[in-house]
């Protein structure tokens, strides 16, 4: 195998493991720690990659390097960040180092796999902007250690000395002269991290005023002196860093010597009074005009990706920390596919700030992912109040049904989403009746096992179960998959898919109930947590699968699928098996399991498992949809 694809698949397999909380990380012994440091300074990367950083605790506190007098232990991430080492900063960030872990601080050490609020704002941002996100949190360390050990936390009213008494690092302090808590900070962060950006600007509790931003009160520091006739060393207002005498701007962070102000702030106010001007100019239009507005400018975008020389496209910028701000107005897709999986993607996250960018910039409102959902829908699916009202306003249909008929508002309702429900009645969404519950009866399932539970193989725990589903139940499927549009054939498909997303959670708790009771005298537990299925129809005589395993999915909340739940939903009499494999080859030998596709039947096998589908002779319709075992 060629060198570049091993190291790739290890970069893979290294990435896989870190996101998924499976790594094993081993602490890092005191002189490493003191090495890390030194390639930080030194812009050394090669300890720095993924496979190598999978296998640390990223999130160690190691005694800091004397530059840093204000602190006694220490991240790397926190001087990666200190630094102003971008490069280092997001390589940490992707090995999932967690900004909020400090000394004393109450986030440390970290909870097991559990991710704290600052991940979980982390997790959502672009990489520019946590980046930058990670530079401010130090910055406003930094001030908070300098300040007097005065005033009280704006946000649960603690004072800075009680804090310092009860062991707990000092409060975190903005340019303005507030202060706030950190543990305070990171859970105000999750809660307005809807509007993501905003969230990430750190912005302080009392004023709204950024890490950055304006000038530092002088007074309780006593840095900003006139020039003196001999020159002397001095000491960075803004990162405590000690220059020469000679520089006039701070090396490590580059702020002028006398001035008190960064400039990092400037741009972000500029852009801030671009996206109040652009709603501003749009105000007099009419939701309809507006609409066709971004509509004209989608348009005009190509459809394929424009052809650039290659020399240019090898040599890809260097990667830059960014203004939240800056970084939510910047990538917003060169093509009209790559436009509309942004703005899906704003659906999702609640970002207005985001939102606000493409509408200036050009979508179509109206556009949907292959399960038939707009971004308002989406918006409505994760309680992104702002972003509702915000579509609303550009024009967006509030009452475009999904796939399978949900309407934005059914789902709202069905996920007791308040602040969307909220938002779609203010912007005049119709209230609809949400989908009725289907009939079924998980009285008498049949179990049989394929492969028991303890067996070696990948396929261990799969199992067939009849009798879980009557037939009005089966029906309604069935309705519903007529209901469906057919997604376009990909070249590798030998079968018609139609997907379906169980906003209203409907089928989910169906099928959770027939999985509990097959599985509950076996002391095993499979978790229906995933709203997005697929039926697959077959209807070329010939159509089947080659040996395959599937692939895992993974869901907002980061949890990945273990297992594969097909429900036959026709007979195919005469082949159309699915048939489990031992190995990935279709031999006699590695037939470990023929199920032949009856109706009303289900069958549960680990993604893992090699298998594949016998060629019809007559059409087959199943129901499938990925499982995961807690
Ligand atoms: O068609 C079948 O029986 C199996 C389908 C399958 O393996 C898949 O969709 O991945
Ligand atoms: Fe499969």
């Amino acid at each position: 195998m060629p060198k570049e694809t091993l190291r790739r698949r290890e970069q893979k397999a290294a990435t896989f493991a870190v996101r998924s909380g499976t790594a094993e990380r081993r602490p890092l012994e005191p002189e490493e720690a003191q090495a890390f440091f030194r390639a930080i300074d030194a812009r050394d990367a090669a300890g720095f990659g993924i496979r190598k950083l999978a296998v640390l605790d990223v999130d160690g506190l190691h005694q800091a390097p004397e530059c840093i007098t204000w602190e006694r232990r220490i991240t790397l991430l926190y001087y990666a960040a200190w630094r102003k080492r971008d490069h280092f900063v997001n390589a940490l960030l992707h090995a999932k180092a967690d900004p909020s872990v400090r000394d004393e601080g109450l986030r440390s050490p970290r909870p097991a796999r559990n991710e704290g609020p600052a991940q979980q704002l982390v997790n959502g941002l672009r990489m520019e902007s946590a980046v930058w996100l990670s530079h401010a949190m130090v910055q406003l360390r930094f001030r908070g250690k300098r300040v007097q050990n005065l005033g009280f936390c704006e946000e649960c009213g603690q004072q800075s000395k009680d804090r310092a008494l009860n062991g707990f690092a000092a409060m975190l302090a903005w340019p303005c002269g507030h202060r706030c808590c950190e543990d305070c900070l990171w859970k105000r962060s999750s809660l307005v991290a809807k509007g993501m950006s905003a969230a990430a600007e750190l912005p302080c509790p009392k004023c709204q005023v950024g890490p950055t931003s304006g000038s530092y009160p002088t007074a309780s520091l006593g840095e900003a002196e006139p020039p003196s006739e001999k020159k002397q060393d001095w000491e960075c207002s803004c990162c405590g860093y000690t220059n020469f005498a000679r520089r006039q701007s701070c090396r490590n962070c580059q702020v002028q010597q006398y001035s008190q102000a960064p400039l990092t702030e400037q741009d972000a106010s500029m852009l801030s009074a671009d996206k109040d001007a652009f709603i501003l100019q749009w105000q007099p239009l009419s939701s309809l005009q507006r609409r066709e507005a971004t509509l004209e400018r989608f348009k005009a975008l190509p459809t394929e990706p424009v052809e650039t020389d290659t020399k240019d496209a090898k040599s890809r910028p260097r990667f830059q920390a960014q203004h939240p701000r800056s970084a939510a107005a910047a990538k917003l897709g060169d093509t009209k596919q790559e436009r509309t999986t942004e703005l899906l993607k704003v659906g999702v996250s609640g970002d207005v700030v985001r939102l606000t960018a493409l509408l200036e910039a050009g979508v179509d409102l109206d556009a949907t992912n292959e399960y038939g959902q707009t971004a308002l829908f989406l918006a409505a699916c994760h309680n992104a109040g702002e972003a509702i009202a915000l579509l609303a306003w550009a024009g967006a249909d509030l009452d475009r049904t999904a796939n399978g008929g949900c309407s934005p508002w059914a789902c709202a309702v069905a996920n007791a989403h308040q602040g969307a429900m909220h938002a779609l009645e203010e912007a005049g969404a119709k209230p609809t009746a949400s989908w009725k519950l289907l009939d079924f009866d998980t009285r008498s399932p049949k179990l049989q096992w394929l492969i028991p539970h303890h067996s070696d193989l990948a396929g261990a725990g799969s199992c067939l179960v009849e009798g879980s589903f009557p037939e009005t139940c089966l029906r309604q499927l069935e309705d519903l998959f007529a209901s469906l549009p057919k997604a376009e054939r990909t070249k590798s498909c030998s079968s018609d898919r139609s997907y379906f997303c169980d906003s209203e959670g409907a089928v989910q708790k169906a099928f959770q109930s027939a999985v509990d009771e097959t599985l509950k005298d076996h002391g095993l537990r499979l978790e229906v947590t995933m709203p997005h299925m697929r039926f697959l129809h077959y209807v070329e005589v010939g159509g089947g699968l080659p040996p395959h395993v599937d692939l895992a999915r993974t869901d907002e909340l980061g949890r990945r699928s273990t297992h594969t739940f097909i429900l036959y939903l026709g007979n195919c009499v005469g082949g159309g098996e699915t048939v489990l494999l031992n190995v990935m080859e279709d031999t006699e030998e590695a037939v470990v399991a023929t199920v032949e596709p009856e109706r009303g039947r289900f069958l549960l096998f680990p993604h893992m498992c090699p298998h594949l589908a016998r060629p019809i002779t007559a059409p087959k319709l199943l129901l499938r949809l990925g499982l995961s075992s807690p």
